[in-house]
């Protein structure tokens, strides 16, 4: 309640961005009157490892830019090297049962969410993109990136099956026959691989120029009446939207299952000391 009071009065507000930033501030909004896109900003320091309480911000602001008929929906992080490194394993390693399962849970409501909004999406990926990061990216309809960057679903190098929604996502966006052997070898790509592949629909030099190409997406549907885009982008994606919620009660078992598995517990620990451990290197 209060929360809308205050949203209705950011709207009256005379200035060229107004803010709609959530309290938490996981997540940012920022929508920019002449053009009328918001900007959804990853703001969960140091990396945007996707938590819960991230990804339940993230659902919220989605569903804000939805109700407040934005233009178009631009995503991207408040941290200049990284956009997001995925899911937050340490709600994998050793989980709390409740909040691993909240946790997928949470992940199929966002990707539910920006796969099937009404309104343009665009992602400015302005640095890393592992997993978790690649299918908040992968799942908007445009994408820029920075250069010396790296984006990809590495999950089977890590032991992990990618869920259905990874393929969904890479199958939208790339060949078949790439996005298979992508995903089951768990490749990352370069920003200039990913340009290469199609990956990527662009390159540009800072934040800046990524969320002007963004900008520029979402202004070539202008002209085109918004019912009919909205519903030709779910025509495409009707099929796989079924799919998903007729497997997604089986998904979130099969997470569970495979989280708890000790073989999968073990490779968690070891992967996530080798995260600390890089840090201890560069610190020598
Ligand atoms: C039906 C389905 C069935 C089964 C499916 C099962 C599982 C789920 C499957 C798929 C969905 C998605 C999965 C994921 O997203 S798993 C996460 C994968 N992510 C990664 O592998 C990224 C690892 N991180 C990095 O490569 C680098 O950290 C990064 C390039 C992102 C940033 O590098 P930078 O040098 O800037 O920072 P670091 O010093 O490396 O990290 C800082 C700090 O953060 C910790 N860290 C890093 N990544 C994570 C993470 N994903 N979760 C939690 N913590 C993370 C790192 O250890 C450092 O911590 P500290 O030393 O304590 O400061």
């Amino acid at each position: 309640m209060m929360r809308s009071k205050f949203l209705s009065l950011l709207i009256r507000a005379p200035s060229v961005c107004r803010s709609m930033s959530t309290a938490t501030k996981l997540t940012t909004i920022d929508v920019n009157d002449k053009t009328g896109i918001a900007t959804l900003t990853l703001n969960r320091s140091p990396i945007n490892a996707l938590n819960v309480e991230l990804l339940q911000d993230l659902n919220e602001s989605i569903k804000e830019i939805e109700d407040n008929k934005s233009r178009g929906l631009i995503l991207t992080s408040s941290n200049d090297k990284v956009f997001s490194a995925g899911l937050d394993l340490n709600e994998m390693y050793r989980p709390d049962k409740d909040r691993a399962r909240l946790l997928w849970i949470k992940l199929q409501d966002v990707w539910l969410a920006l796969y099937s909004c009404d309104l343009p999406t665009a992602a400015a990926i302005n640095g890393y993109a592992p997993a978790g990061g690649c299918l908040l990216a992968t799942v908007c309809e445009y994408r820029v990136m920075l250069p010396k960057c790296r984006i990809g679903f590495n999950e089977t190098q890590l032991g992990i099956v990618p869920p259905i929604f990874c393929m969904f996502n890479f199958l939208n966006v790339l060949p078949r026959r790439v996005a298979e052997r992508s995903l089951s070898q768990g490749q990352m790509f370069t920003t200039e691989q990913a340009l290469q592949i199609g990956l990527v629909d662009d390159v540009v030099s800072s934040k800046g120029e990524a969320l002007d190409k963004c900008t520029k997406f979402i202004d070539t549907f202008a002209k085109v009446n918004p019912l009919a885009r909205s519903l030709a982008k779910q025509q495409f994606r009707a099929a796989d939207l079924q799919r998903f919620q007729t497997e997604r009660a089986k998904d979130l078992e099969s997470f569970l299952a495979f989280i708890n598995h000790p073989q999968m517990q073990e490779g968690l620990g070891i992967y996530l000391n080798s995260l600390k451990k890089k840090q201890q290197l560069n610190a020598v």
